[in-house]
């Protein structure tokens, strides 16, 4: 057993003593959630949690909510529904989001056991939906966990996502009678074993096509531009996320475009918006495209229906001929060997 992790334990406690489990460390992999089905109710659960965090819509809840309960929650959760039914994992009767996160816990903890032996264990919880945040953190201290190291798998940080995952984690510490030691693991949106990743899903996408493309777009979720002018520091890491990969990929300035996705209501977002981006290069001449989105450490609603249906429809309609959509990192052992490095870094002290 590592030294480190050895606490005292009451070896002969009397009968009457609730039970004391073997100290442990917990590494608490957390997502954004998605929801249980795709039918209405299901949508309309998830995005009521999702879109009534002020994290992610920051108005006032008297002017939103109205406009959330009564016109939202009526329309979205059907066309959310039916992009869902697309993509759902139907042999799992799952979301293809929870099927890759298990994949990746999976080969998380066998790494982890690998490594540090049976007092580290892995486990998962989801920002919105299941399994929630709380029933997790519940079970790990109920294991024993006396330090709990909180990593969202987020390269960029984002307050709509890494900062609301920290706030929901907190939240279930504040119940907490015997509260473990935590931390919360930054940002890795340059981390060089990322990058690696990035780079390595690159070279194997092209490496598989007849004709390099044109150009390599580097679509990121977006979010309001107000939220970078207040401070968010999400588009600047975005863009040096797309600096790194062109840099290790030994591309020319230009070789790769950051755009941005997903835009939902009247505001303005980050720029430019991806769906305008693809249609605007296939209008100059540049037919032959890739995507990649590095802001997804798992393929999901954005990826697989967004971008490799409604943006790859929009590239199409203005002329382009080959669209190549390069899946997000998932379980790829490079990348559970970036994430690995990112939980090494972050247990210093924990654990040699
Ligand atoms: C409305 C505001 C939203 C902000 C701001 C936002 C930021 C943001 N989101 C991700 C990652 C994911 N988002 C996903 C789905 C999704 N996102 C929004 C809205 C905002 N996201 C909605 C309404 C939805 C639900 C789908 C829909 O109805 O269109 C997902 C996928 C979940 C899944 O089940 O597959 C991810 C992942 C990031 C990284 C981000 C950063 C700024
Ligand atoms: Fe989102
Ligand atoms: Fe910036």
């Amino acid at each position: 057993m590592n030294e480190t992790l050895r606490a005292p334990r009451l070896m002969h406690a009397p009968a009457d003593h609730p039970p004391v489990p073997a100290a442990k460390i917990g590494i608490l992999i957390a997502n954004l959630g998605t929801p249980d089905g795709y039918d209405y109710w299901s949508m309309r659960r998830y995005l009521n949690e999702f879109l009534s965090d002020k994290r992610v819509i920051d108005y006032p809840s008297w002017k939103w909510q109205p406009i959330l309960q009564a016109i939202v929650l009526t329309k979205r959760p059907f066309s959310s529904g039916a992009n869902y039914k697309l993509i759902w994992n139907t042999e799992a009767d799952e979301s293809p989001l929870m099927t890759i996160t298990k994949a990746q816990v999976a080969k998380l903890a066998a790494e982890v056991a690998t490594r540090y032996g049976s007092e580290v264990m892995v486990d998962y919880c989801m920002r919105y939906g299941n399994p929630s945040t709380k029933s997790v953190v519940d079970r790990m201290v109920k294991a024993g966990c006396e330090k709990i190291l909180f990593f969202p798998l987020y390269p960029q940080y984002a307050g709509a996502t890494s900062a609301t995952a920290n706030d929901e984690f907190f939240r279930a510490m504040m119940t907490q009678k015997r509260q473990p030691a935590v931390r919360t693991t930054p940002e890795y949106f340059d981390h060089p074993l990322y990058i690696e990743a990035l780079a390595q899903s690159v070279e194997r996408g092209y490496a598989a096509l007849e004709r390099k493309p044109d150009v390599l777009v580097a679509s990121y979720h977006g979010m309001p531009k107000r939220y970078l002018m207040e401070g968010d520091p999400y588009h600047c890491q975005c863009q040096k996320t797309s600096r790194l990969l062109r840099e290790r990929l030994g591309w020319d300035k230009g070789a790769i475009d950051t755009t941005f996705q997903s835009v939902f209501g009247p505001e303005e977002w980050l720029k430019p918006y991806t769906v305008e981006h693809v249609a605007e290069l296939a209008r100059q001449g540049k037919k032959h495209i890739a995507v990649i989105s590095p802001a997804f450490s798992a393929d999901c609603i954005e990826t697989l229906e967004e971008i490799n249906g409604e943006i790859r429809e929009a590239f199409e309609h203005a002329g382009g001929e080959s669209f190549t959509y390069i899946p997000c990192l998932n379980d790829d052992d490079a990348h559970i060997a970036a994430l690995m490095a990112v939980i090494g870094d972050n247990l210093a002290g924990w654990i040699r």
